[in-house]
């Protein structure tokens, strides 16, 4: 059985843009290729390891800030600040550039991964319902067409600020074999522009497909409850005939509620995790799958985990988080394709003796 295909919601949608880049066969040569730059040059070890400071330098500025809100006494909304810190890690990774500071293009290039996070956030009929397929019942298109232009003139300015900073390292570099000097700081955005340049390379990128890169790992990422697959050829579910080419849905948010598999399912038991139960979560238990599973998995999991265990873990090393209107937390959820809170957590940072320690 094969079920490497998967329709995804951003390459429906967002690759309308680089469209003719990426209506390559869903598992062709072409896509191969991409996939395995991603995991292994733009998200591999190696460049997650010289990204360090980045991460360090964002989760310390993430922790001051709540420093100053908690001594001021004031509430934050926990989800959005988060949000803020796991964009500007990506968004300096891909092109050196913060998007949560004041000037003009950052809050510009802001404004764009929001958009484009509300509309792949939302569940368009188009992309899940054959028969809506043409029908644009939910006005995405048309916003789509709007984002598209602005995004790709958005692209376009990166591409052009990094091709023009390359060109006046080459220049100023002695060396003959044009190679960019080792105190070039390179970000993906060089990455993908060395892999575009090589002309030795097995296929070559072209300049849309560097632009729709950059867009995969500048959106916002929330986790989908429901994956898509669709199925190459014939074969059998549980004593279920599945024909090829069709679309399935895989409910995990109800297999992660399923008491066939989880003792008290509806329980919040961290510990459960621990010890000998310890339970991998890249997508070799299929009872659990935050990052899918299998070619189409999430090549974002290193990065993820990093920044999650040292956030979270900093989080509660340093603060206590008081819940702002009660003592619990509302975990009701928000209807759409991706997990959102339907109330914002809202808390009051209050700071432990060994924070400002800990943050000089
Ligand atoms: C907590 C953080 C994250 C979660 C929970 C998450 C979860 C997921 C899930 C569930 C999928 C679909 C997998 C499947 O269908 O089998 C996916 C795909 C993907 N993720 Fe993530 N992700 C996270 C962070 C990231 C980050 C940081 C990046 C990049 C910087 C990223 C890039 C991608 C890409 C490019 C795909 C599409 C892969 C493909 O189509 O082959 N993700 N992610």
């Amino acid at each position: 059985m094969s079920f490497c295909n998967r329709p995804s919601t951003v390459a429906v949608r967002c690759l309308t843009y680089g469209a003719s880049d990426f209506s390559f066969a869903p598992y062709g040569p072409y896509w191969k290729f991409m996939k395995q730059i991603c995991m292994s040059q733009l998200l591999g070890g190696q460049t997650l390891d010289r990204f360090l400071d980045v991460r360090q330098e964002e989760i310390e500025i993430f922790l001051k800030l709540m420093l100053q809100k908690g001594q001021e006494g004031k509430e934050v909304n926990l989800g959005e600040e988060l949000m803020t810190l796991a964009n500007n890690i990506i968004s300096r990774m891909t092109m050196s550039k913060r998007c949560s500071t004041t000037d003009d293009e950052a809050g510009d290039v802001r404004k764009l991964i929001e958009e484009v996070g509300v509309i792949t956030g939302k569940f368009n009929f188009q992309d899940y319902i054959r028969f809506c397929k043409n029908i644009d019942v939910q006005g995405f298109g048309k916003r789509i067409k709007k984002v598209q232009v602005r995004l790709d003139s958005m692209m376009e300015s990166i591409l052009k600020e990094h091709e023009e900073a390359r060109m006046k390292k080459k220049n100023g570099k002695t060396s003959e074999n044009g190679e960019l000097g080792d105190d070039f700081s390179k970000d993906l955005v060089d990455i993908l522009l060395d892999i575009m340049e090589d002309e030795s390379s097995e296929m070559r990128l072209s300049r849309e497909s560097v632009k729709a890169f950059i867009l995969e790992t500048l959106r916002l990422h929330p986790s989908g409850p429901v994956f898509t697959r669709e199925s190459t050829q014939d074969c059998n579910i549980g004593g279920y005939h599945i024909p090829p080419n069709t679309r399935l849905l895989v409910n995990v948010w109800a297999i992660g509620r399923d008491p066939n598999y989880w003792e008290n399912p509806m329980e919040f038991q961290p510990e459960r995790f621990m010890g000998s139960s310890v339970i991998d979560v890249r997508g070799q238990h299929y009872h659990l799958l935050p990052f899918g599973s299998g070619r189409r998995s999430c090549p974002g999991t290193s990065l993820a985990l990093q920044v999650i265990h040292t956030t979270l873990g900093s989080m509660i090393q340093c603060f206590d988080w008081k819940v702002v209107n009660g003592e619990s937390v509302d975990m009701s959820e928000a209807a759409g394709i991706s997990l959102l809170m339907e109330k914002p957590l809202m808390c009051v940072p209050v700071a432990r003796s060994q924070c400002k320690e800990i943050m000089g």
